[in-house]
């Protein structure tokens, strides 16, 4: 490995981390619209009463999520994992909203 290989390499990395970079702010400011969302959701629920957590709905969403992973290479068990931590918090605010319409 020459210098010039080494600051070639230094240069494709920061182009990576450029576009990870970019990819990160995507994924929060999807989250960040998704739970805008879920916050809806939440007050829909406690005004009318409805449970928190819907586990047929969360089956579905997961089989959704596992064949659009597996179409897109991503591995659908990890898919899972992340849909699941991401519903895990959207029903403790849930929780949280019915408490607070409860008052
Ligand atoms: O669709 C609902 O009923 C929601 O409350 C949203 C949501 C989700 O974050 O996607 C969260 C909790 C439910 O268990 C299922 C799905």
């Amino acid at each position: 490995m020459t210098d010039i290989d080494t600051t070639l390499a230094k240069f494709q990395l920061n182009q990576f981390r450029d576009s990870i970079d970019n990819l990160d702010a995507i994924l929060v400011h999807t989250l960040a619209e998704r739970f805008k969302l879920t916050q809806q959701v939440g007050k829909l629920k406690a005004q009318h009463n409805l449970p928190p957590a819907d586990k047929t709905r969360e089956a579905e969403q997961i089989e959704r999520l596992r064949q659009m992973a597996q179409e897109s290479g991503l591995d659908p068990a990890f898919a899972e994992k992340f849909l699941n931590f991401i519903v895990a918090e959207v029903i403790r605010h849930h929780e949280h909203i019915r408490g607070l319409e409860a008052d």
